[in-house]
């Protein structure tokens, strides 16, 4: 028999793969990082004797959770400030903070602590927007995730902001620098929004990650003020104005996409740009609705994201999911609107299509990337046990995620985060939390 890395079994395995979506008391069986075989496991104990197995008994196996928006750092301005709009939230607020706090140093511990969060909650792939992105890449290498670390630019005169052709320079090198150059890691552009980069500045973002071939994730769509932005100053919407300007010729990750209309939604879907959904964080900021099952009725890769903690304020993935499902289906009043199914698919398969990852994540299938979480479903209050989509939607939760596996390598082992040192994280933001607070407590922000 072949004799592969690793086995690893599920009393469920969900693969999220359309073709064989469940298999009762199955295996999947890992080489070099990479998923060789997915079957029941009397037939794969048949077949291979792996090195190292992680057994399935009361668990569920299923492909990691992808989280295709957020700004890892801003954990450490988790709970910071609350109950704001957009642009109240992030002029008065968080661009003042972000001016007087954010360094290397802070942008480590706060990768960190989200890193640690993720792969404690099963997320193991994760698409990035924030300052200093050789940090994070080297915080992502050092933990083990999947990333793509998109490198902020933008025109606006936010705090610590050194103009464009400085943050524009600085992403460029950055995408040259990270292609190619570690497996896990793929670099990526990133524009901040339509109301803070001029037009002439979105072009030529376009023709810099077309000529590198690199990815490209911005915010989009998220608010009435931005739309009202655009249509006083361009006299279109978000979508259609940097449509216009080529974007929607790319691998584009477009976060929010919830100020659309029907041509907006069609432009989308006929582009296969990916539309990621943060319902927490659009409810927070009172942002507005996504029309999610307009858009995947209309055949838009839709994915699912947390935003980061300080609109959240949290990363866990499994409450997007539940919100999602719970949202839409009071948007509409139609119970029918986002099946479970369908919400878990957007953090996994539809969620891995909508970064533009198709083929190596999202689903446990032979030659896809072996990125896998177990769940624990043994507990009373997990009992009875009819259908674990249903389950892993509306019951579970990140706190029974107890094993986190990202290209074969095993990140987290019965609910403890084996490559991030818990004791040092933890020092390392009680010391950024003291540093703040005492600014803080010196000069009240706000009223
Ligand atoms: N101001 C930066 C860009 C920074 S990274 C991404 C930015 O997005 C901000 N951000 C976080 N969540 C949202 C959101 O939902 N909408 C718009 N911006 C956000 C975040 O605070 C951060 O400033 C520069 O000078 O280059
Ligand atoms: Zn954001």
């Amino acid at each position: 028999a072949p004799a592969p890395d690793l086995v690893v079994y599920g009393d469920y395995v969900l693969t999220m793969d359309p073709e064989q979506p469940e298999i009762p008391d199955g295996a999947v069986v890992v080489d070099k990082g990479v998923i060789v075989a997915v079957g029941p496991r009397p037939e794969i104990d048949r077949r291979y004797v792996a090195a190292r197995s992680i057994d399935g008994a009361g668990r569920v196996l299923m492909p990691g959770l992808v989280n295709g928006h957020t700004h890892s750092a801003m954990t450490l301005f988790r709970g910071m400030v609350d109950d704001l709009d957009l642009m109240t939230w992030l002029n008065d607020y968080v661009f003042p903070m972000e001016g007087r706090f954010v360094d290397p140093a802070f942008i480590r511990a706060g990768s960190e602590l989200a890193c640690w969060e993720m792969i404690r909650g099963g997320t193991t792939t994760f698409v990035d927007m924030y300052f200093h992105p050789d940090e994070i890449a080297g915080v992502v290498q050092r933990c083990g995730l999947r990333a793509i670390i998109a490198a902020p630019h933008i025109d606006y005169p936010s705090p610590g902001f050194s103009g464009w052709d400085d943050s524009f320079a600085a992403a460029e090198d950055f995408v040259r620098r990270w292609q190619g150059r570690e497996p896990r890691i793929t670099p990526a552009f990133a524009p901040h929004a339509p109301y803070t980069v001029s037009p002439r500045h979105l072009r030529a973002t376009v023709e810099k990650a077309q000529a590198l071939g690199a990815p490209i994730s911005m915010h989009l769509a998220e608010a009435p003020a931005e739309s009202a932005y655009i249509a006083e100053h361009f006299d279109t919407t978000p979508v259609q104005h940097v449509a216009g300007l080529g974007m929607y010729r790319l691998p584009l990750i477009a976060a929010h996409m919830v100020q659309l209309d029907d041509r907006d939604i069609a432009l989308t879907a006929a582009a296969g740009v990916g539309a990621v959904h943060n319902p927490t964080s659009n409810m927070k900021l009172g942002a507005g609705i996504s029309p999610v099952p307009a858009m995947l009725a209309a055949g838009v890769k839709v994915g699912l994201g947390t935003d980061g903690a300080a609109s959240n304020n949290d990363l866990d993935l499994w409450e997007e999911v539940r919100m999602a499902a719970l949202l839409h289906k009071v948007d509409s009043g139609d119970p029918t609107a986002l099946p479970a199914g369908q919400a878990l698919a957007m953090a996994t398969r539809l969620g891995a299509a909508a970064i533009h990852m198709e083929d190596s994540i999202g689903q446990l299938k032979v030659g896809m990337q072996a990125d896998m979480i177990q769940l624990a479903v043994d507990k009373t209050r997990h009992q009875p046990i009819y259908d674990i989509t249903s389950h892993l939607v509306y019951v579970l939760d990140s706190t029974d995620v107890v094993t986190t596996i990202v290209a074969g390598e095993v990140l987290m082992r019965d609910g403890t985060v084996l490559t991030i040192d818990e004791a040092a994280l933890r020092k390392a933001v009680d010391g950024r939390r003291d540093e703040i607070r005492a600014v803080l407590g010196k000069k009240p922000e706000g009223e």
